[in-house]
């Protein structure tokens, strides 16, 4: 008999090649097509950022041209999808209205193209430039707003910011957001992108690979990560007492959000720009206690992890919520925004592994009884 062999969690199994993105986990570098992601983030538009994983290079100024005019296009959301937002009930998480969300846009798309386990779905991308108007319509509709429609001048996390709160935000959120989300947008194959590959190994739509992502993105230990890093925030309340808090919590054994990685053994690149746009928006908002009481977790951990031999830095999800609070945005719509990124990076993945598809399907040691035989009902006790 072959030996199996067996690595929990998949770690270190290689389940395919891919051309999207590179990460060096010893040095914290992370490239989305080859571009380092400090640069992009920097210098690059999140519309941008869409175009080079959903293409394969960043935009010409004349591809640029076309492309964000049909994205910038694409931004509202149909009057049915609008009613079915009104229609969820105002305690549903946005993670579960976003699943259901995808399911509308994909009866609601204009079926001149192809819609299967082939289509062209970079002719419509309307998954891509509407979760996040998903997002910021049932914030204003759950608070008892009127929806506000996006614009078209301003840019991606600009226009995010204008539609969740009805105002223009200053350059400065606005850039910020737009960064938030060109960091977000993309990360190799994390479990989300994994369960966006498996489904479009069956042949199944691209419709189906997202939303299947989007539940697997809302658990604790992905993306639901950056909700609870705020909760620990605030139950820890007040810089003075992080120390302490976080000492306590390391001798119960809780595993602290927003800390460690698969990947990385170092801190993740995108936790270091994060940091650098908490540290500008505490000084600009003039409250800087979130950002002391993070340093304060992070210094903790890493000098106990560090005795115990264990590399545990903080990862995305580590500042991303802080930033967000200082940007006056909810922790419920954390995860969601998270999503509205990241369904550029899983539509890459989707197309990708239709070029070369083969159906994952791995094995697994049965660890079960063997050699049962079936009595009938009436004589068993
Ligand atoms: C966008 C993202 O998905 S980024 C990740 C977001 N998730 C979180 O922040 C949740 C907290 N972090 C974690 O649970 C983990 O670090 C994960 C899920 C990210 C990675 O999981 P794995 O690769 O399976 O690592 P695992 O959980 O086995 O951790 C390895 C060791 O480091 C310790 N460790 C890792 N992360 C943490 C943490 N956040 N707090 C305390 N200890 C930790 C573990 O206890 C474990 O120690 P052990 O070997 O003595 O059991
Ligand atoms: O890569 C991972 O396992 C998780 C992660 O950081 C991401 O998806 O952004």
């Amino acid at each position: 008999m072959t030996k199996v062999e067996y690595s929990k969690g998949l770690e270190g199994v290689v389940a395919a090649e891919s051309a999207i993105c590179r990460i060096d986990g010893q040095a914290g570098e992370l490239y989305y097509r080859g571009y380092p992601i400090s640069e992009l983030a920097r210098k690059a538009s999140f519309e941008e950022v869409i175009y080079l994983l959903l293409y394969g290079d960043l935009p010409t100024k004349s591809e640029y041209e076309g492309f964000h005019l049909r994205v910038r296009t694409q931004r509202d959301i149909k009057p049915e999808i609008l009613e079915m937002v009104k229609g969820f009930p105002r305690d549903t998480h946005p993670m579960e209205l976003l699943q259901s969300s995808i399911a509308y846009l994909s009866s609601y798309i204009d079926h001149k193209i192809h819609h299967g386990p082939n289509c062209h779905c970079t002719s419509t991308l309307h998954q891509v430039t509407q979760l996040a108007t998903v997002v910021a319509a049932f914030h204003r509709i759950k608070n008892g707003k009127d929806y506000v429609p996006p614009r078209k001048d301003l840019s991606f996390g600009a226009n995010f910011l204008y539609m969740l709160k009805g105002e223009e935000p200053t350059k400065l959120d606005g850039d910020i957001m737009d960064a938030a989300f060109i960091l977000h947008a993309e990360h190799h194959f994390n479990a989300s992108t994994f369960t966006a590959r498996v489904v479009a190994s069956t042949k199944s739509t691209c419709y189906s690979s997202i939303s299947a992502a989007i539940g697997a993105l809302y658990g604790s230990l992905h993306g639901g990560a950056n909700e609870r890093v705020m909760n620990m925030v605030h139950e820890v309340g007040t810089p003075d007492n992080a120390k302490a808090w976080v000492e306590n919590a390391l001798k119960e054994k809780q595993k602290i959000m927003g800390m460690g990685h698969r990947v990385y053994r170092a801190k993740d690149p995108r936790a270091v720009i994060m940091e650098e746009f908490l540290e500008t928006l505490s000084k600009e908002k003039g409250d800087d206690s979130s950002y002391q009481i993070l340093k304060t977790i992070e210094e903790v951990v890493g000098a106990h992890m560090k005795e115990k031999g264990k590399d545990v830095y903080p990862n995305v999800d580590f500042f991303s919520g802080a930033v967000y609070d200082l940007l006056g945005i909810p922790k419920s719509l954390f995860t969601p925004i998270f999503a509205s990124s990241r369904v550029a990076g899983w539509l890459a993945h989707v197309l990708e592994q239709r070029e070369d598809n083969r159906i994952y399907r791995p094995t697994a040691i049965y660890t079960g009884p063997e050699g049962k035989h079936v009595t009938a009902l009436e004589e068993r006790s």
